[in-house]
């Protein structure tokens, strides 16, 4: 049976560090749409609200040049205060030193190896020689350069592979990787030369090397002879001739070296090595006392870097030969002529440092005893603080809520670079690896601190610091020159020389305060950094889209406010006219009241109301008067009028005046007992009369000039249903003036006969106008008490209005045509037949409806007909 073995374990897993991140494009945002207006003053668009999220969503393109203007002067500075990443570089030391460079005792052929120095643990000799075994053996590089030059594989060598399942990790993003074989001056062209490059245009700069020892740190910043180091480079660089136009020519550069180091063991000192290396003092990051030495030209600064480096503290290790136990810092300031003191004061302080940092060391490797492990322990230690300094820079940036820690307060490297290290001013780092199998855990460890660091970013505030830098440099400057003088010569030429020294250094001091006076006045207090300038640039555009929105709101609102002022002007002269014209009216209705309280004199009188005995009359005028007569029984009823109020008004009163004035105009009427009951205060209200002595027909006219009644056929209160109901009968009385000619006219489906308008009657016939009301309508009515008019049969006349007054309307109403008709044929039977003979049911039904008071008011009718004729 076949057993299945698991899946192997890959050797290596790549394990990416800092992955290479492409910024992403930060989205253009079109400018806010200002809203459109147009100048049309008749009908103007409604304004746009205000455009105030458009306003405030402005983002400024990243890669959009600054728009704010600046001054030629300041425009230097906005460039220095562009943040930028920390620059870090990576070099990888070659596994076989170059022929001519054998510093390195551990890199030496075995049989030409120094002899250790340090005393070997006899129990560890046999592990170390089979150690050096397997190292002839697998003497490869574990380090790996990618082809962009930007990141390296670092892989641990098989038995650790084996062992401790490590796998090999990749760590990008460096600013450039040299490979084992990349030559000084390359290194130099890509990692140096910009530095030198911006210190010769006033930008201070720092170049620091780590590495574990033996990894070429020293080597790369001074070099040899053959293969001169970064700083021999730069002097080159900074000291190349250059044009006579140039400004360059005027400048001087002072060195200064000094090296922080802790002799046996014992607290930390700076030793200045370009003099006899006395101790140095610090003051906050100032060096008190450090000498600055001018030179003149490439020769004279490599003749001072030899000699301080001569004083430098070296040791033999079993690492390094020559292994650097201090930290040695150079610096080259630029000066300048005092010609130039006015117009090019910020070079003044600008500064150039490169610091080799002693190696850190594992005490396996280096085997250090004693003094050497003290000297191992101060490197190990300063190397720490180094980067928890910039650890510590980079959490704060990436969490700026959380303090800057102070972990520079714990070295006097750390504490002399604080402004490098606070992120203040421009630092790029070169660390320096072995490749060789051996190294593998120094390189990881290194790269694995360092490889971060890589994402720091420096805001430089060059003013500030140069201001700070130019008032140390002074110090150190003024406490540097006072031992030299003070050597010279003997005592009295001493005394003189003091003299005369304390004269220079007072006039000195004052150049010096005057020159940083001048610095203070012109350094504006532009704490840029490229966010700040961003914000800035935001916020500027946002006012500036603001400023252009608002301005074209209110020149909306302005267009509207001219609009709307022409309306009010316009309505201003409406108004004067309707004025004039109420004026008008009002004078025309004046006239018409005065006029109307004449004719109302007039009319009052004529209202008559003639009721036949044993009739009930009832009489609904057109929305203004409903009467219902009886024998014993009037009842005046006023529903609403629904005319004008003016004609509305002259009614009511009428009808106020009729419940009183109900008046026989031709005939004798004795009414008595007349009661008149407003039916709007009342609607079931009645006016009777408990005795009415009606001896002849009357009209009744209630309106001044036109009184239009309309009888129904019907009344559902009274209980008088006629007959035939599909004849609509009217009666028209009309009567415009008490005193003019009365004009009748009568119509009807069956008109039989018709008064026509204009005939004048005589007082005989005034009796017939008195008859205007239908027999059909005055109905003969048993109801003795009360007779109910619903308010829904009270129809008023609408059309009673001012036209109505001033060309009344005749209306042939059928009613009287029945009356005619009734009158036509009375002479045929109605007087013969006995009442309820009962011939036909027909026609007794209808002389059920017929009274003795219509019969003998159509006698009369008849016979004044007749008469007339
Ligand atoms: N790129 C290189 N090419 C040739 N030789 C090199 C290179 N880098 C270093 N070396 C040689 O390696 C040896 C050790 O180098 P170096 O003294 O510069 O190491 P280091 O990092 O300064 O060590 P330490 O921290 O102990 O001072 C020297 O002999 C040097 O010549």
């Amino acid at each position: 049976m076949e057993s299945k073995s698991p899946p192997r374990c890959p050797s290596s897993v790549t394990v990416r560090r800092n992955p290479y991140r492409k910024a992403r494009a930060t989205p253009l945002t079109n400018p806010p749409q200002l809203p459109s207006h147009s100048t049309s003053s008749s009908k103007l668009p409604p304004i746009s609200s205000f455009p105030i999220q458009d306003i405030l969503s402005e983002e400024i393109p990243q890669n959009a040049p600054p728009t704010v203007t600046v001054t030629a002067a300041s425009q230097s500075r906005s460039q220095d205060s562009i943040a930028e990443n920390l620059r870090v570089y990576l070099r990888i030391r070659p596994l076989v030193p170059l022929k001519g460079s054998t510093k390195n005792v551990g890199d030496q052929n075995p049989s030409s190896r120094t002899k250790n120095v340090w005393p070997q643990n006899p129990s560890k000799k046999d592990s170390v020689r089979e150690k050096k075994n397997s190292k002839k053996k697998n003497n490869e590089s574990c380090v790996t350069v990618s082809e962009d030059c930007h990141s390296v594989t670092l892989s641990p060598p098989l038995p650790l592979q084996e062992s401790k399942r490590i796998k090999s990790e990749v760590y990008e993003g460096f600013s450039y990787v040299f490979s084992a074989d990349s030559t000084q001056s390359e290194v130099y062209e890509k990692m140096v030369n910009p530095l030198v490059e911006d210190f010769l245009k006033g930008k201070s700069g720092m170049l620091a090397a780590l590495g574990p020892t033996g990894s070429g740190k020293t080597h790369t910043v001074f070099g040899s002879a053959r293969e001169p180091g970064m700083v021999p480079l730069a002097l080159q660089r900074i000291f190349k001739p250059a044009p006579a136009c140039s400004s360059q020519s005027s400048r001087r550069f002072y060195l200064s070296i000094f090296e922080i180091c802790a002799e046996r063991g014992k607290a930390e000192r700076i030793c200045d090595l370009t003099s006899d290396g006395q101790d140095l003092s610090m003051q906050q990051s100032a060096i008190k006392g450090l000498q600055e030495v001018l030179v003149h030209d490439v020769a004279g600064a490599e003749q001072l870097i030899g000699r301080a480096l001569l004083k430098r503290s070296t040791a033999m290790t079993n690492a390094n030969s020559q292994s650097s136990r201090s930290q040695c810092i150079i610096n080259i300031r630029r000066g300048i002529d005092s010609s130039d003191a006015e117009t090019d004061e910020q070079s003044n302080s600008t500064v150039l440092s490169i610091v080799d940092l002693a190696g850190a060391e594992r005490e396996k490797r280096t085997g250090s005893q004693g003094t050497r492990l003290a000297e191992s322990n101060f490197i190990n230690n300063t190397s720490m603080v180094f980067g928890l300094c910039l650890r510590s820079l980079l959490e704060h940036q990436k969490k700026p809520k959380k303090a800057l820690q102070k972990h520079f307060q714990n070295s006097l490297l750390t504490r002399y670079l604080r402004d490098y290290l606070e992120g203040k001013k421009r630092m790029t780092l070169i660390l320096t690896v072995k490749p060789g199998e051996e190294d593998y855990l120094d390189a990881s460890y290194l790269l694995r601190q360092a490889s971060p660091f890589m994402k720091i970013k420096f805001t430089n505030i060059e003013a500030q610091s140069n201001l700070l830098c130019n008032k140390r440099q002074f110090q150190t400057t003024f406490r540097a020159e006072q031992p030299k003088r003070i050597k010279l010569g003997s005592r009295d030429a001493s005394m003189i020389e003091g003299k005369i020294a304390r004269d220079e250094n007072r006039l000195h001091d004052e150049e010096d305060l005057r020159i940083c006076n001048a610095k203070f006045k012109n350094c504006t207090p532009l704490n840029l950094n490229s966010d700040n300038l961003m914000k800035r640039e935001r916020n500027h555009q946002i006012m500036q889209n603001f400023a252009k929105a608002l301005w074209s709101v209110l020149k909306q609102h302005n267009e509207k406010l001219k609009v709307a002022e022409s309306e009010i002007q316009i309505l201003k002269e409406n108004l004067r006219n309707e004025k004039t014209r109420s004026i008008e009216m009002e004078k025309e209705l004046n006239n018409l009241r005065s006029f109307c309280t004449c004719s109302k004199e007039n009319s009052v009188a004529s209202t008559i109301v003639k009721v036949g005995e044993n009739f009930e009359s009832t009489v609904h005028s057109e929305g203004h008067t409903f009467c219902s007569f009886d024998e014993r029984n009037v009842k005046v009823l006023s529903p609403n009028c629904n005319c004008s109020p003016e004609n509305g008004d002259l009614v009511r009163r009428q009808q106020q005046d009729m419940s009183s004035q109900i008046l026989s105009h031709k005939t004798s009427s004795n009414l008595s007992g007349l009661e008149c009951i407003d039916d709007k205060q009342e609607p079931d209200a009645l006016v009777r009369s408990s005795e009415a002595d009606v001896s002849s027909p009357s009209i009744c006219v209630s309106n001044e000039n036109c009184q239009i009644f309309q009888i129904h056929e019907s009344f559902p209160g009274t209980g008088n249903i006629h007959e035939d109901s599909s004849e609509s009968n009217y009666v028209v009385a009309e009567h415009l003036d008490p005193k003019s000619d009365v004009k009748v006219s009568t119509s009807g489906n069956d008109s039989s006969a018709s008064v026509e308008p204009g005939q004048q009657l005589g007082e005989k016939n005034e009796d017939l106008l008195d008859l205007l009301v239908s027999p059909k309508e005055v109905k003969h009515t048993q109801q003795q008490d009360l007779t109910y008019v619903p308010e829904t049969e009270i129809r008023p006349d609408t059309s009673c209005n001012s036209s109505r007054k001033e060309k009344p309307k005749r209306r042939l109403l059928p009613a009287s045509s029945i009356l005619v008709r009734e009158i036509s044929t009375l002479d045929a039977d109605e007087f013969d037949k006995p009442r309820g003979d009962g011939v036909g049911n027909k026609l007794a039904a209808s002389e059920r409806q017929r009274t003795q008071g219509s019969i003998s008011l159509l006698r009369l009718l008849k016979s004044n007909l007749h008469s007339l004729v």
